[in-house]
């Protein structure tokens, strides 16, 4: 067919012209550099997507409702085949008076249908929009798609460059696409994090409802059509072959859904529990703000998922006594609905224990911390030492973890140092710590800098999320021989997210600096070197400030502008390590491991 005929052809109403046809032809425009007819058909390829989705998932409620499968058995092939073929039959008769041209129109490619899963049209989209000078619908669509691409760079400047422009409205980063519960369940934690009960049960019960709404959407259109690539066998299966080949491809679908919903776009992995965390988080919050009964109910349908569950076991005792014994507490319906116990991913068996253990021997973040100077002490803003953030030998594991990633050859390599030819540099980040076979010292990587997150994000910001924007283990290692009469620093004086200027005594917020990034954090491991100490200046860059000596489990924190010029100095006999850390208030620019870390500890971290 020509497809350019048919993409223009039908503009009548009801008609949804196939979104494969629509996507090649706004693509050829775009190649073409026809802006405007690229923008329109890339919008309207993305609206017959989104009217072909619910036009199937409409159909298969409606059909579910009129032709339910009968429970009970019977003679099994009249029972079970009669009522298949009749909903087959319905759903041909709904999606074909839903649609036109005819359903067998829409199917599109296994590599469409990637794109569109990939938000790939939006790409495409926001070049269109920009050369249109359409800034804010640029702005989203380029957003909408770096939801889901997190990792792709080119956009990433993009967005950086749309942010700069003073043109474009903030309120256009928009997410197109975005799924409400995502959005409400991120709302609802930021309150709870906030300890804002209120408002946190609100979202919360929000996001629950969205996330059960998006389960049961998913699974209807699991029952097909099967569209698989190689679905053109050679050889054709036998009727009951086929229906059962069908039959275990809609139950795997249907399991895939729990993860999927659990899967925030441009994330790899699920969120672990995502729907048990929720009642765990709501039972909390209602018990907060004074609702015990509901705190209750929530508490006894996380029991349905977790029976054995001692901490919810626990609560839920003292719920019954602040209730009186003879009040009903029972587990909400929609979560005890028959065939939700899919629900709940196949966890490991020491589930349990593993959440105990958590719980009852990890120190509190604080415990045992102290404030060793302050601002006022460092002569300046927004900086703080802390001291006995990490115990010597949790120094040791993390001195190994560098040991381990040398042998393991891979990301680790001392190079020559950026700053000085007189020392070497050696770097580890955390997804490489994460590749390194020695588990507990990978995990002490983890663990220390999510420790100091969370005393950075007390100290300066409590209430406001701070999110890990870059996370590195850093060694200067000094060169031997290399010494004599040296004038350089380890590191020149610098600001974290600005370019200084010490003429104009200005900070240019500008790339190649990380803008973006609002705090700064740097927690030491040794202190068996000469030389290597942090210091602080005035914007000049020469008069110093205030100086911090590095030793096992110190942490130095501070805000990353212009307030706080610093730089290091040569490090002259062995070896210095430290985890450099960056933070930022800005979700986009979140560090992908880490934030997998942060999900999948906030069902834990109350
Ligand atoms: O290692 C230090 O003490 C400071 C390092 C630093 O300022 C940086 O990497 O930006
Ligand atoms: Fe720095």
């Amino acid at each position: 067919m020509n497809l350019l005929a048919a993409a223009t052809a039908a503009t009548s109403p009801g008609r949804l012209v196939p979104f494969d046809l629509l996507y090649a032809d706004g693509v050829r425009a775009y190649l073409a550099r026809d802006w405007a007819r690229a923008a329109e058909l890339l919008q309207r390829a993305l609206h017959s997507y989104a009217g072909l989705r619910a036009a199937r998932r409409a159909c298969r409620t409606a059909c579910a409702r009129q032709e339910p499968f009968p429970g009970g058995p019977g003679r099994w092939e009249a029972a079970l085949l009669g009522p298949v073929l009749q909903r087959a039959g319905c759903l041909q008769r709904c999606l074909g008076r839903r649609l036109r041209p005819a359903p067998s129109a829409h199917r599109a490619s296994c590599a469409v249908r990637r794109d569109f899963e990939r938000r790939e049209p939006y790409n495409y989209l926001q070049v269109a929009f920009f050369q249109l000078k359409k800034l804010d619908q640029a702005v989203s669509a380029a957003h909408t798609f770096f939801i889901a691409n997190p990792q792709h760079l080119q956009m990433r400047e993009d967005i950086e460059k749309y942010r700069r422009m003073s043109g474009v409205k903030s309120d256009s980063f928009q997410d197109l696409e975005a799924a409400p519960h995502w959005e409400a369940y991120e709302t609802g934690v930021q309150h709870y994090d906030a300890d804002e009960y209120l408002q946190a049960v609100a979202w919360l019960e929000e996001s629950l409802s969205e996330a059960l709404s998006a389960l049961e959407e998913c699974r209807a259109l699991c029952e097909g059509p099967w569209e698989d690539e190689d679905e053109e066998e050679k050889m054709q299966p036998g009727l009951y072959e086929a229906i059962a080949a069908h039959y275990i491809q809609v139950l795997k679908c249907r399991q895939q859904c729990v993860l999927e919903i659990a899967t925030k776009p441009g994330r790899i992995s699920a969120t672990e529990d995502f729907i048990p965390s929720h009642l765990d988080l709501l039972q909390f919050a209602y018990n907060q703000v004074g609702n015990q009964t509901l705190a209750a109910e929530c508490a006894a349908s996380y029991l349905l998922f977790y029976p054995t569950d001692e901490a919810m076991l626990e609560k839920m005792k003292q719920y019954r006594t602040e209730l009186g014994e003879d009040t009903a507490v029972t587990a909400r319906q929609v979560v005890t609905a028959p065939g939700l116990s899919f629900l709940v991913l196949p966890v490991p068996q020491d589930r349990v224990t593993v959440r105990e253990t958590k719980r009852e021997r990890c120190p509190l973040p604080f415990e045992g911390i102290a404030v060793t100077m302050d601002s006022q002490q460092m002569n300046g803003t927004q900086r703080v030492v802390f001291d006995r953030v990490l115990t010597e030998s949790e120094c040791k594991d993390l001195l190994r973890l560098t040991k381990a990633a040398g042998e393991a050859g891979d990301g680790y390599r001392a190079r020559r140092s950026p700053h000085t030819p007189h020392e070497r540099f050696e770097g580890l980040t955390v997804l490489k710590a994460m590749q390194v076979k020695c588990i507990c010292e990978s995990a002490a990587f983890l663990i220390a800098s999510e420790k100091s997150r969370k005393i950075i994000e007390s100290y300066f910001t409590p209430g406001k999320k701070l999110h890990f924007s870059f996370t590195h283990l850093v060694c200067r290692r000094a060169v031997d021989g290399e010494q004599e009469g040296r004038m350089d620093l380890s590191h020149p004086v610098h600001a974290d997210n600005c370019l200084l200027d010490p003429e104009g005594q200005e900070c240019w917020k500008e790339p190649p600096a990380y803008v973006y990034r609002d705090y700064s954090g740097i927690l030491y491991l040794n202190d068996d070197f000469q030389g290597g100490g942090l210091f602080f200046t005035e914007m000049d860059t020469v008069t110093v400030t205030a100086e911090v000596r590095p030793k096992c489990g110190r942490l130095v924190a501070f805000s990353s502008g212009k307030e706080n010029p610093h730089g290091v100095w040569a490090v002259s006999r062995g070896r210095r390590c430290a985890i450099a850390l960056w933070y930022t208030h800005s979700r986009e620019h979140a560090e992908q491991v880490k934030g997998y870390v942060e999900e999948t500890n906030t069902s834990t971290s109350k």
